[in-house]
């Protein structure tokens, strides 16, 4: 396939997860932001764009440097996602939400900084690993470049303090599932709280991540 066809099906998988994200409650009014990597650049939604309404021919290009190169004005998140590409070679998506249960672990003063999604099923385990809630920083600052190159080396998913969860994947399916089990777990963790949650042991743990290794 050449580059352009890939850019071309790209596109229309960006719009195509937007639509599902957003009809499925993942997402509301315009928040949220996804980028994909191609071989000449990225690809990012628009700002201020709702996901449920994306035109895939609108879709912001950038150059590798990141130089807004054709589509609408890119999201104002650049400084989060490229932070997530120079930390991990091996990301070809980024995905940004705001899912209303991520999002209200994030504004919970009593969670876990380093911990915030209690490893409670596999799924999460295998799909998103542990998940550190970093420092609040205003959208669109590039205050969270530094935060993000601190701790996505070894985190493909964190959490924005009082804003949000931001996951990276090899594609964009595989950032989208890992996007969709955080806000799962999250809904899981919000509607156990002040239960009696038996989490996986370590053990556990150390042996899901043995057989399906995190990328
Ligand atoms: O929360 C914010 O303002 C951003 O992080 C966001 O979700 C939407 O920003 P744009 O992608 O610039 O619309
Ligand atoms: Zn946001």
């Amino acid at each position: 396939m050449s580059g352009l066809e890939a850019e071309a099906q790209l596109r229309t998988r960006i719009a195509m997860w937007g639509r599902s994200l957003f009809a499925r409650g993942f997402t509301v009014g315009s928040s949220g932001n996804i980028s994909v990597k191609l071989e000449d650049g990225f690809l990012v939604t628009p700002t201020n764009s709702c996901f449920g309404f994306l035109d895939a021919a609108r879709i912001s290009k950038l150059d590798q440097d990141w130089r807004h190169v054709g589509g609408d004005a890119p999201t104002k998140e650049l400084p989060l996602h490229r932070a997530f590409y120079e930390a991990r070679p091996a990301t070809g998506a980024v995905v940004h939400l705001h899912s209303t249960y991520a999002t209200a672990l994030s504004c919970l003063a009593d969670v876990d900084p380093e911990d915030a999604i209690t490893p409670i099923t596999p799924y999460v385990v295998m799909r998103v690993g542990r998940v550190p809630v970093l420092p609040y920083t205003a959208p669109g600052s590039a205050d969270v470049a530094p935060l993000v190159a601190a701790r996505a080396g070894a985190h493909a998913a964190v959490l924005l303090a009082n804003h949000g969860p931001v996951v990276a994947g090899t594609s964009l399916d595989s950032a989208v599932f890992a996007a969709e089990e955080l806000e799962e777990t999250a809904k899981l963790l919000v509607i156990t709280r002040g239960l009696a949650v038996r989490s996986l042991d370590q053990g556990q743990i150390d042996q899901l991540n043995a057989r399906f290794a995190l990328k």
